[in-house]
């Protein structure tokens, strides 16, 4: 059976997300990296296989699927079915899939409002986004709770989804997430229990950190 491929681009928190999982499962990926900045994506043969041209996509056995969290629904279920990493026992799995639509639409989505209209324009920083940012981190904080992980007592894919986020969060250096203990705790056992956790997110992270360095270093020249 051929690797599943995966285009990419180093520092995506989705990305970062579908790595982990394929790390977990112990399924090897052969990568294609490409160049947002310089429109890689928008290539006809990039199209071709996502049409909505976003990274990541896989290509599974001449499958192509996008959407970080639907990816790693299906690599559980093609690759270890009943793995605890998605549940099948319905209120356990309903309990990760509320995790990964929050992330989608509420964690990630509000990080995404409020900083990439600066990041990636010229937006000035907007007080009421980034107040509903830390609201989104207060209910994770919240959900949190006592627990080890994103859902309970096991690790699942929703701490694959949340952690892609929150280290971007972090390294975007926008909120103090000493503010959220319950983050904190559940990020920093997170970086130091799951395997591969250096290779597969921190390595697109430092990348991410850079271009965050050098947007800070224009901001501050601008000023
Ligand atoms: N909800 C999607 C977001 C994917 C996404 O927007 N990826 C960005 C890069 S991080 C992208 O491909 N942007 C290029 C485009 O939308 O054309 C997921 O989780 O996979």
């Amino acid at each position: 059976m051929p690797d599943i491929e995966l285009y990419e681009m180093q520092g995506s928190a989705p990305c970062r997300a579908v790595r982990l999982t394929a790390r977990a499962l112990g399924k090897p990926l052969t990568a294609h990296h490409l160049d947002l900045m310089a429109g890689e994506h928008l290539k006809p043969e990039f199209v071709k296989i996502n049409p909505q041209h976003t990274i990541p996509t896989i290509v599974d056995d001449g499958f192509a699927l996008w959407e970080s969290r639907t990816i790693m629904r299906y690599l559980v279920n093609k690759y270890s079915k009943g793995s605890s990493l998605y549940p099948e026992e319905p209120k356990a799995r309903a309990l990760v899939d509320q995790r990964l639509d929050f992330d989608l639409g509420t964690l990630y989505a509000k990080y995404a409002v409020y900083f990439y209209p600066q990041v990636f324009g010229t937006a000035p920083e907007n007080a009421e986004d980034l107040k509903k940012l830390n609201e989104a981190l207060a209910h994770l904080n919240t959900f949190l709770g006592e627990s080890k992980y994103a859902a309970g007592s096991n690790l699942t894919i929703a701490d694959f989804s949340l952690v892609a986020t929150i280290s971007t969060i972090d390294v975007s250096d926008i909120v103090d997430l000493k503010q959220y203990p319950n983050i904190v705790k559940w990020y920093e056992h997170l970086q130091s229990s799951v395997e591969g956790y250096g290779e597969e997110n921190l390595a697109g992270l430092e990348n991410f950190r850079s271009f965050i360095k050098e947007f800070k270093a224009k901001k501050a020249a601008a000023k």
